[in-house]
């Protein structure tokens, strides 16, 4: 007698529903040509960003495979995330011998792997530890995935987008267009403080930041919002808190990490973006740390065009106001050397 025939009749009643429930919709999201195909990674995805933004990107339906991985607890976090009923399978990898498997083939890989601030640190304290990290993880993409855009979370992300991309020069496969970092919680807040003190529809709110990703190097062009009225003094102010926006997240945490919540929705957000220009839609169009000439600095944040191949223009910035072009004066030798920082670190190791 078979296992259902056995069974109780609750049981017989179920198993039919649970079948249509679990399989056939299963079956279905993976051989409809109109689902969603790119395999994103996620490394680091068992931390406080890693999980919540892994979920977010599950939810976001824009995803045929989505593989997490970490040092530790992957497997459990991808077997609970794997539930959700959105489209999109999800795997989980845990230790350096199941990297290769979580990145081959991978269309896209955010990064937020490394250590977080506590109070009283800045982010270049974070360096010594996360730098190597990065250029591990550079190396096994260099080798897995060669041909992905590569999102880097880590911080100092002043820095360890360098590293990242002095790795994949070293090993011949960098592309300036597919290495960016990721600035979008600049925006995010950006956007979120303006809102409130406009008292304007944070929905509709647009800021563009521009520079790199710690203190004063985040510099927002507050100048530039539509429909805002401000005064000298508020534009000090809102600049400040945005700059120092994190620190607000590391005081208020007290010793237990930087901010995970709003950073996940900023890299779901952003790599969502970057997954709709590897699709073809058009003007998609978002503030990153990429490698350009746009200063001395050999990377600057500015907006850039998402396209089918990653970043498909650089847009950088026009008529700055005084006050705007002295953040960018003042800030560029800071960019410069904490690159040359991360570019010492990877000749040295
Ligand atoms: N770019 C940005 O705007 C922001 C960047 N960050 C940075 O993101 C990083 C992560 O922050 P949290 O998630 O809060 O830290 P966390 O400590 O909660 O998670 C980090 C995860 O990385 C993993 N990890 C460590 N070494 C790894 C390796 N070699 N391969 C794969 N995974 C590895 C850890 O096991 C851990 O699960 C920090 O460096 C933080 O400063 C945080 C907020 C905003
Ligand atoms: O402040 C930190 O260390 C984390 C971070 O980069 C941010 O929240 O902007």
């Amino acid at each position: 007698m078979s296992a259902v025939a056995r069974a109780s009749p609750l049981v017989r009643m179920a198993a039919p529903t649970a079948s249509k429930a679990i399989g056939v919709s299963a079956a279905r999201s993976f051989t409809g040509t109109a689902r969603a195909q790119n395999k994103v990674a996620v490394v680091g995805a068992a931390g406080g960003i890693g999980q919540s933004m892994s979920l977010l990107l599950k939810l976001s339906g824009k995803i045929g495979h989505l593989s997490l991985f970490d040092i530790v607890n992957t497997p459990g976090v991808a077997a609970d995330i794997s539930h959700c009923n959105s489209e999109g399978k999800v795997t989980g990898h845990k230790g350096a011998e199941e990297m290769g498997t979580a990145l081959d083939g991978a269309d896209i890989v955010v990064i937020p792997a490394g250590v977080p601030r506590k109070p009283g640190m800045t982010r270049d304290d974070l360096f010594n530890t996360n730098a190597s990290i990065v250029k591990g993880i550079a190396e096994q993409c260099s080798k897995s995935c060669p041909n992905a855009c590569f999102l880097i979370i880590s911080n100092p992300v002043n820095s360890t987008v360098p590293i990242f991309g002095d790795v994949l020069k070293a090993n011949g496969v960098f592309n300036p267009a597919k290495l960016m970092g990721v600035t979008s919680l600049d925006v995010v807040r950006a956007k979120t403080f303006v809102a409130e003190h406009q008292g304007l529809d944070v929905s509709k709110m647009k800021v563009d930041v521009i520079g790199g990703h710690a203190g004063t190097t985040i510099i927002p062009l507050l100048s530039k919002v539509k429909g805002a009225d401000f005064t000298e003094e508020d534009i000090k102010a809102l600049t400040h808190r945005i700059q120092f926006g994190g620190d607000e997240v590391v005081q208020a945490k007290d010793g237990a990490g930087s901010a995970t919540l709003s950073m996940a929705h900023a890299g779901a957000y952003f790599a969502g973006r970057v997954l709709d220009g590897l699709n073809g839609v058009k003007n998609v169009k978002e503030c990153t740390f990429v490698e350009c000439d746009l200063t001395d600095a050999p990377f600057f944040a500015s907006p850039c065009t998402l396209g089918k191949d990653g970043v498909s223009k650089i847009h950088g910035f026009s008529k700055l106001t005084p006050f705007e072009q002295a953040l960018v004066d003042d800030n560029v030798p800071t960019l410069i050397n904490m690159a040359k920082k991360g570019s010492e670190f990877v000749k040295n190791n």
